[in-house]
């Protein structure tokens, strides 16, 4: 129990949510549980693990069998390792970026219990606020070189963030973007539907990545925390498919940040989970193990796969503030940002109102010039193809549209990780408006820099 649970304010705030309307910045909550980080910041959750974003980069027809053996987690599992046989480098490759993807969760949704204690209710990104920074990879410089993250807020009305993380050294790279919808049970749990989708480019082959809906637990004690629901995908263009369910305390594994990975050959092939080439179990915010399902679906010896804790993360190097443009998060929210870490709900009020009015100011201007805010790295794509929105249309070889086909995918804008034929992606008149990177606009970039 949080040392503010009992306080006035938070049982106050508590009673705000009983007429919560969906939009998260409406509610306004007490200092405490305010975050001096801006949303638009989280994109660089994809990457506090530099070296598992490259790994499988690495990896190649004169290595792949190793891969387990040279990754080893646990010595006493060396005695082990025979029994599995790692078939080709495609394989390899997906085990990999299922490691990396892994290693992202803790970062994305534990990080700010360990920063701040608790989760915190982040600051709202105004239109065109970017977050860019780089992961300069020092303990290996010459192999690494360094990686890049661009954030930007897409849309405000609904909030939209989208990012691109690259390294041109060893062409990989990674785009995507996210929205999420919230809303309340009546146990003021905060149920979490998060939208959008990642695609990972390793050198010639192509991922994507959905992410899980989630749940806030412990509002009513003022000390909350996220646990992930349902399942996300991880659709190699090779084929070959990873399916990850999500489950928690108080599900039937009883353990916190609990997942089950499965890798098929295909995603005919998981309909069964007796046809998984390897399934990998544990807490996505600790240990995990892999076992390979030999053939007539005896599992081997599990063996460890990852273990959250035993790397630290890397944190993105982000210049200083007097060194950052206006539409830089931390310069904008700087003010807001202080007076958050002061506690001083006055000041907080008043330098929001400041950064919200300039806002408003901005697009009231733009209403009367007809003109609309330029995104600066990012355009929206209309993958409904018969769509008059007069917006732009995917290409021809559209990696979405060749790995959506692959996974059975909506392409509507449906929860990330719906199938074609579940739940929303039978509901009609409903846009299919991704967002895409432009890396040529970044590299035509003359304001921003890293
Ligand atoms: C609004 C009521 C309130 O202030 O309650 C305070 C509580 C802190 C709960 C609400 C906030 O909880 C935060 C958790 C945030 C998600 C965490 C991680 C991710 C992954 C990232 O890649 C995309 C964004 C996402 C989904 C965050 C979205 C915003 C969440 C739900 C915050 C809630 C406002």
């Amino acid at each position: 129990m949080s040392q503010y649970a009992s306080s006035s304010t938070w049982s106050s705030f508590l009673k705000s949510l009983t007429s919560f309307n969906g939009d998260l910045s409406s509610l306004s909550a007490p200092p405490f549980i305010l975050s001096p980080v801006s949303l638009s910041e989280f994109s660089q959750y994809w990457a506090e693990h530099p070296d598992l974003f490259l790994e499988a980069s690495f990896i190649t027809q004169d290595n792949y069998k190793t891969y387990l053996l040279e990754n080893i987690v646990d010595d006493n599992d060396i005695v082990h390792i025979n029994r599995f046989n790692l078939e080709s480098p495609e394989v390899t490759r997906l085990l990999s970026v299922t490691k990396w993807f892994i290693s992202t969760l803790k970062s994305q949704y534990c990080s700010r219990n360990e920063s701040m204690g608790s989760e915190k209710k982040p600051l709202n990104p105004f239109l065109g606020e970017v977050f860019v920074g780089k992961w300069e990879n020092n303990r290996n410089k010459e192999r690494f070189e360094e990686t890049v993250l661009l954030s930007e807020q897409v849309s405000h009305h609904p909030p939209i963030t989208a990012f691109s993380v690259f390294n041109d050294k060893n062409n990989v790279k990674l785009e995507g973007y996210n929205r999420f919808k919230a809303t309340f049970t009546k146990s003021l749990m905060l149920n979490v539907k998060q939208y959008g989708h990642t695609i990972l480019n390793v050198k010639n082959e192509t991922y994507l990545i959905t992410t899980p809906p989630l749940h806030v637990e412990g509002i009513l004690v003022g000390s909350p925390f996220v646990e992930l629901d349902g399942k996300s995908y991880i659709q190699s263009s090779t084929g070959l498919l990873c399916v990850i369910e999500y489950s928690g305390r108080g599900y039937f594994s009883g353990k916190k940040n609990y997942y089950k990975a499965h890798i098929y050959r295909n995603f005919e092939a998981s309909k069964l989970k007796t046809n998984a080439l390897f399934t990998i179990h544990g807490q996505w915010s600790g240990k995990s193990k892999i076992s390979q399902n030999l053939s007539g679906g005896k599992p081997s010896h599990a063996i460890l796969f990852y273990d959250a804790n035993k790397t630290p993360v890397e944190h993105l190097c982000v210049k200083p503030i007097e060194k950052q443009h206006p539409l830089e998060s931390r310069k904008a929210w700087e003010a807001v940002a202080e007076a958050i870490k002061s506690k001083d709900m006055n000041t907080i009020t008043t330098t929001k109102n400041v950064l919200e009015e300039s806002q408003r100011e901005l697009r009231k201007q733009e209403e009367a010039k007809g003109t609309t805010w330029h995104r600066r790295w990012f355009n929206d794509v209309d993958y409904d193809l018969i769509s008059d929105s007069g917006k732009q249309k995917p290409e021809k070889e559209d990696e979405f549209i060749k790995l959506a086909k692959l996974l059975h995918y909506s392409q509507k804008n449906v929860p990330s990780g719906t199938l074609i034929g579940e739940k929303g992606d039978k509901k009609d008149n409903i846009t299919s408006v991704h967002w895409k990177f432009n890396r040529s606009a970044w590299d035509d970039e003359q304001e921003i820099v890293l």
